[in-house]
């Protein structure tokens, strides 16, 4: 491309301007990252269906636990066609090439189960008791019946809380030579849906010893995004959209199939989710000899899963993406403790999974299509209770409840406890609660009169009530911390004398599996990610240790009444997340470094997001844009105004609620970018500053120190309108006077490693310490 170079007046004298100037660097960086994005909003909620089948796969014991269990069946429709829509791109790999069904194991170890017409790839799975193997099956309708018994086909239709598809089925074609088979039942899973799509998932390739492989989220993304011919620290010479703020999200690290891409093969495969089994019967041990006898097969239609009930604490004015990822958080958390599938036949809880099929009433005889009724619930024997505390306002982390389903009233011990819906979370919404969002998907029947309430049972259910464990706040966490800081792993007694004297229901017990074992049932999502922070804080050299003098300061009390809304402490703190500024000449490496900070903290499980100024997707960012690049010219003081317009576009809306909600933001440039390059160009330095004030002050600014000469080595330097040397020159000047003690001077000539840690030192300590309750404040304001 021939580059030539003109001078013109824009304000600030010599100033050269190429003519033939060259894109915005950001437009050549972000349109890929903003799609990502939107992409990745959905990948998180296919995460959540991984895990939803990755926990039914650990937790579970029966090999009608193992059949459900590789199964990413749990989306209700809705969700279900959002996430295909939006997709597409991230069709795997395994669709690619002559047949779109082949199968391929995916880089994070998941494996596409689909495998020509009829039997799968997946690993088969034996687990232990040895009696039951189940395989996650493939696509195929031509399951025949089988030669040694009528397979019946039952719909299983329970309150619907979350679908399989709008009818997906069971099928148990018989297999020829049962007694062959001896003491297996081989299971294999596959799934359709009525209207004509696969369901767009794809089954983990799973074996007993491996466990599922979790998707890595944070290294992954960056590396994509560094790897983007759009991110800046490429090539600057990529395209010529406008690019934005830019906020990543989860991305999936396995494959996610999208429905349109089985239209095609509807023929031999049916694209309903599709459960298949084969039970091969044998001598079992302990069953019935009626049972052995029948060759009966029983088809099951199982149509939806009731799923425990969850609600949502968020501010009205939060953003829908937030909510979103809120009930992504609440749900992950809830399901992080594993989930059993529950069954129930004509109303009533089947508990003994022994039983045979026909004993239990599921037979070919059976012509009672509503009869059975399939859940998932807690595998544990309490309900978990996910909220988060310590902030009365409910504006701050997420606040989520869930109450268990409405038909455990006749669990055994191993079902959830006893525990009404309604008296989680519905009917405990607080004053102060912007909005309780009930999340789908408990279909709140009322109980059938066979489930009433047995006096022992509603004992049982008190008794399990006060067996709840709360869960852990921030504040509580903090203080656990900070006791085992000071008094070791091993004096529990102590530890809750130091940090939980008040609080009766915190015994030493806890404590100690909360420190030994990492309880994150007791936990809710952020005090976990507190907890882990601080645990490996200590661990580490580098300590970020909790200062000992603030411990009985910590201490907790706890509001018993206030149970239900989120634990309450004494102290008012709010935390928040953390505003980190990063400032310096053009090229100095800040976007190179932003990324890398977002990597690091989203690793360490904070909820972070990167921002930049100018943000060049809006109308007001898209006319700096066009300055910058020199396809327009404006008066200094009117292109001064549009950048600070451009921040005050992001303020209250987003960038506070952000804040606010938990998020930590990193801020590639901010209103000293706006005052330093302005006021270069001989603007008055008070008059750039004016219109910045009242705008969120960084609780962080990292100044990356380069000499402009050096700068100006740096790949691509040269492109834009301001990167000139003598002009830097004058802009790292005037950075000089606007420093103040928030600012952390880096020297950005280091190799990028060198520049990485020490950033991620001081963001770190901002993190903690606005984690704590650092009030927010405003920028030059006195
Ligand atoms: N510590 C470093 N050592 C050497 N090269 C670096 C270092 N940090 C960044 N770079 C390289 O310098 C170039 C500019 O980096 P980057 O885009 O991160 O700077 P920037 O400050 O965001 O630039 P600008 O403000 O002009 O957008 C990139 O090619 C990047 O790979
Ligand atoms: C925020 C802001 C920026 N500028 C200048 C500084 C840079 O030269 C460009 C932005 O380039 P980037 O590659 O997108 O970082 O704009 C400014 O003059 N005023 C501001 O407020």
């Amino acid at each position: 491309m021939v580059s030539h170079k003109c001078v013109e007046e824009v304000g600030y004298k010599s100033y050269l301007l190429p003519a033939n100037a060259r894109a915005p660097r950001s437009a050549r960086k972000r349109r890929s990252i903003e799609k990502t994005i939107s992409e990745d909003d959905n990948m998180c909620a296919i995460d959540l269906l991984a895990t939803v089948a990755g926990h039914l796969s650990f937790e579970s014991g029966s090999s009608i636990d193992k059949l459900i269990e590789d199964h990413r069946v749990v989306t209700q429709k809705s969700v279900k066609e959002e996430f295909l829509e939006e997709e597409k791109p991230l069709m795997p790999e395994a669709l690619s090439g002559e047949n779109p069904y082949q199968g391929s194991l995916s880089p994070s170890g998941f494996s596409s189960v689909i495998n020509g017409k009829v039997e799968n790839e997946a690993d088969g799975f034996s687990y232990s008791g040895g009696s039951d193997a189940c395989q996650v099956g493939s696509f195929s309708q031509d399951i025949k019946p089988g030669i040694d018994g009528d397979a019946v086909v039952l719909d299983a239709r329970p309150n619907v809380v979350v679908s399989l598809g709008s009818s997906s089925r069971t099928e148990v074609p018989s297999i020829g030579n049962c007694a062959s088979h001896g003491i297996r039942d081989d299971v294999n899973l596959f799934s359709r849906d009525d209207d004509e799509n696969f369901s767009g998932y794809i089954h983990p390739r799973v074996t007993k010893n491996s466990p599922r492989t979790v998707p890595r989220i944070g290294d992954r993304r960056i590396r994509k995004i560094l790897a983007s011919r759009h991110w800046k620290g490429g090539s600057r010479h990529a395209d010529t959209k406008p690019w934005r703020n830019y906020y990543l999200h989860h991305q999936r690290s396995y494959p996610i199939k999208k429905r349109k891409n089985f239209d095609h093969i509807s023929d031999s495969i049916t694209d309903d989710y599709r459960l298949r089994t084969k039970m091969h019967r044998g001598s079992r041990k302990g069953q019935g000899a009626s049972f052995v006898a029948s060759n009966s097969h029983v088809k099951l239609r199982i149509k939806s899963f009731r799923v425990p009930e969850l609600f949502i604490e968020i501010p009205e004015t939060a953003t829908v993406g937030s909510l979103k990822r809120m009930v992504m958080e609440a749900v992950s958390t809830l399901l992080s403790d594993g989930h059993r599938v529950g069954l129930m036949v004509h109303g009533k809880k089947v508990r003994d999974d022994n039983k045979t099929l026909h004993q239990t009433g599921i037979s070919q005889d059976n012509t009672h299509l509503d009869s059975l009724d399939f859940s998932l619930e807690p595998s544990s024997e309490l309900p978990q209770l996910l909220t988060s505390s310590g902030h009365a306002s409910g504006e701050l982390l997420p606040v989520c409840q869930a109450a268990n389903m409405d038909n455990v009233l006749e669990s055994d011990h191993h079902d959830s406890a006893l525990f009404p819906s309604d008296s989680l979370g519905k009917n405990n919404v607080t004053e102060d609660s912007k909005a309780m969002i009930p999340v789908a998907l408990t279909e709140l029947a009322s109980r059938p009169p066979c489930l009433k309430l047995k006096r022992s049972e509603q004992q049982q259910q008190q008794a399990a009530q006060r067996r709840i464990r709360r869960p852990f706040s921030v504040a509580e966490v903090e203080a656990l911390v900070q006791a085992v800081e000071k008094l070791g792993t091993g004096r529990w007694r102590d530890v809750k004398l130091c940090a939980f004297e008040d609080a009766d229901h915190r015994t030493y017990v806890d404590l100690k599996v909360l420190v030994n074992k990492g309880m994150k049932r007791i936990c809710s999502f952020s005090s976990v990610q507190l907890f882990s922070r601080s645990f490996r804080a200590l661990a580490s050299p580098r300590s970020l240790n909790y200062p000992v003098q603030s411990l009985k300061r910590s201490s907790v009390r706890m509001e018993s009444s206030n149970f239900s809304s989120g634990v309450r402490t004494e102290s008012s703190v709010k935390p928040r997340g953390a505003l980190i500024v990063l400032e310096g000449l053009d090229r100095s490496g800040k976007s190179t470094q932003c990324a890398k900070l977002l990597s690091f903290l989203e690793g360490l499980g904070h909820p972070t997001e990167l921002w930049r100024f100018p943000d060049r997707e809006t109308s007001v960012g898209q006319m700096i844009s066009s300055y910058l690049s020199n396809k327009s010219q404006l008066d200094d003081h009117t292109i001064h105004l549009l950048f600070s317009a451009n921040r005050w576009e992001k303020r209250l809306s987003l960038m506070e609620e952000k804040l606010k909600t938990g998020t930590t933001l990193i801020v590639d440039r901010y209103s000293y970018s706006g005052v330093a390059f302005s006021s270069a160009k001989g603007l008055d330095i008070d008059w750039c500053k004016a219109p910045e004030i009242g705008l969120l002050a960084p609780d962080s600014v990292l100044y990356l120190d380069i000499s402009p000469e050096r700068a100006a080595e740096r790949g691509g330097y040269g492109d834009e309108r301001y990167e000139r040397v003598e002009f830097q020159k004058k802009v790292a000047d005037i950075y000089q006077t606007l420093r103040d003690s928030s600012w952390k001077i880096i020297n950005a000539g280091e190799a990028m490693e060198e520049v990485e840690k020490k950033i991620q030192e001081v963001a770190l300590d901002k993190v903690k310490e606005c984690t704590k309750g650092k009030p927010l404040s405003l920028l030059w304001s006195s």
